[in-house]
């Protein structure tokens, strides 16, 4: 009988494999880094050969690491890094060009081309986005501008777009030979070509940005058998039966399924996601409307979200760029070498500034730099940014809510850090709460998967798996984290008109 569920979690840093079993328990794991290219500033690329042969790898390696065949595996799930736009030859399977990733700031002519008749608000009612180099349509639209032949290609139905969820479905459902071109609802939420009322592609929006329906994937709910992995695929004959972008899969996989339900997931970015039930709110402090799930042909759910762009990506960046760190724990001790931020704050606008700011004109900066600041205060501020990046999103978050978060949900690979989580709390004045998995966003793909197939009975079942890990209770004073803030802010004013 197969007792598991596999989830594929494809993010910008790593592709990871997990085998879930029927208590949400982690049964083996499998990851692979794969290359971030930046050509030209501003530019930020990865190879979406490199991620299938990693995804296929990955697949191999946690089913021999737990002793499973596909017999065992009762669905896979697919979760991704959102907005990241692949585009590839429909015959032959290869990319026509590099992805274009979710930080990459090339498309900023294109925005501002489209903003300059009708300002950058004009779609937001009907896709809960901002006109942003963010989002998937201006990804889309610059390959047809700059790729040589492209447009002709794919108005003569050769050439087929896709976020990543989408590439990885078509290509383990058989790729060439008959792969299924699918998106689920929470991906294409994120594209700038989606209405938020129907969940269904919108010609005006399609021709204001001159991008052929054909070439799009269909758009399906995020838990429905979508098609069976192909013979050559580690898993064959395994449906695929959810998909769900990343930060939506994180909030699906900490249960937070109900209006008023929220958490915050720290990886390469940072993205606060909060449940608003099945009608969509539009934000009046800077957050996104997005679809936060849809089952089957249930109703679509909806969320506000915060979008930070650089919190994880930062430690990266001290690590690979200034060589201060040789891997991202090491921030830790050296976080801790120093009692304060000795006066030092980083903004870390590297793609410009998203929630709640949506600053395209901000640079990254370091500010209150003295001759006593050493490395481990540029460690420390490097982690607080974080945390007062994801304060002000709660602060927008509560403003635009009914009722404000009285706590937390925490999850992603910064989270192992006790010291941010504190002071994350800290910050934010309620407590943070972190579960016993914290890799929710795989657990997501997996529970959306599971629930397509009947592997688990419904979101009441889905609820009775989240077990809370530890719980950081917010020890400062609020004199100090007002003075704090008040010191972040004059910061993030600094980073404004600098691109
Ligand atoms: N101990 C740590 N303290 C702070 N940041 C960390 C720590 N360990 C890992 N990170 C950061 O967490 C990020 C990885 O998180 P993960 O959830 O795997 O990201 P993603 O899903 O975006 O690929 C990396 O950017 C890394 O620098
Ligand atoms: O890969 P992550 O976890 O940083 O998530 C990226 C987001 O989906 C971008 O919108």
């Amino acid at each position: 009988m197969a007792d598991h569920i596999l989830a594929l979690d494809q993010g910008t840093t790593s592709t990871r494999a997990i085998i879930f079993d029927r208590d949400g328990r982690i049964v083996a794991t499998a990851q692979r880094e794969h290359r971030q290219s930046f050509p030209q500033p501003g530019w930020v690329e990865h190879d979406a050969t490199e991620i299938w042969r990693n995804a296929r790898n990955c697949i191999g390696l946690v089913l021999a690491d737990a002793q499973l065949t596909p017999a065992d595996i009762a669905a896979v799930g697919i979760t991704n890094q959102r907005e990241t736009t692949v585009c590839w030859d429909r015959k032959t399977g290869r990319p026509l060009h590099p992805a274009i990733v979710w930080q990459d700031t090339r498309t900023q002519g294109i925005v501002d081309r489209i903003a300059e008749h009708g300002g950058v608000d004009q779609f937001r009612e009907r896709t809960g986005l901002p006109l942003n180099a963010y989002f998937t349509a201006t990804k889309i639209a610059w390959l047809l501008e700059n790729v040589e032949g492209l447009r002709e290609r794919a108005n003569a139905g050769e050439v087929l777009f896709g976020t990543v969820d989408t590439w990885l479905t078509w290509q383990l459902t058989g790729g060439p030979k008959g792969g299924v071109h699918v998106t689920d609802v929470t991906n294409a939420s994120r594209s700038l070509l989606m209405r938020l009322d129907s969940c269904e592609w919108d010609a005006e929006l399609l021709a204001a940005f001159g991008i052929p329906r054909a070439s799009l994937p269909e758009i399906r709910s995020s838990s429905e058998v979508y098609g069976h992995c192909a013979e050559w695929t580690p898993i064959a004959g395994v449906p695929v039966a959810g998909i769900l972008g990343d930060q939506q899969a994180a909030t699906f996989g900490q249960a937070a399924f109900d209006e008023g339900e929220a958490k915050n997931t720290y990886g390469t970015g940072s993205f606060l996601v909060y449940g608003t039930g099945t009608e969509p709110v539009l934000s009046s402090h800077g957050l996104l409307t997005t679809v936060a799930y849809k089952l089957g042909d249930g109703a679509t759910h909806y969320a506000l979200e915060g979008s930070i762009a650089v919190t994880g990506s930062l430690v990266q960046w001290l690590r690979d760029n200034l060589g201060l760190i040789s891997t991202s724990a090491e921030i830790e001790p050296l976080a801790a070498s120093v009692d304060d931020n000795g006066g030092c704050y980083i903004v870390p606008a590297f793609s410009g500034l998203y929630a709640p700011w949506w600053r395209p004109d901000a640079r990254g900066v370091i500010v209150g730099l003295t001759r006593y600041i050493t490395k481990g205060h540029i460690a420390r501020a490097a982690l607080e940014s974080t945390a007062f990046q994801s304060a002000d999103v709660l602060e927008a978050c509560n403003a635009d809510a009914d009722e404000p978060l009285t706590e937390l949900r925490v999850d992603g690979g910064m989270t192992v850090n006790d010291a941010l989580m504190q002071f994350q709390a800290d910050v934010l004045g309620v407590p943070v709460v972190r579960p016993v998995i914290t890799e929710t966003t795989a657990l997501g793909a997996a529970f959306a998967a599971g629930l397509a197939v009947g592997f688990w009975a419904d979101l009441d079942a889905l609820r009775a798996l989240w077990r809370e890990d530890r719980r950081f209770e917010p020890a400062m004073s609020p004199d100090e984290r007002a003075r704090l803030r008040r010191e972040w802010r004059k910061a993030v004013s600094r980073s404004f008109d600098l691109a």
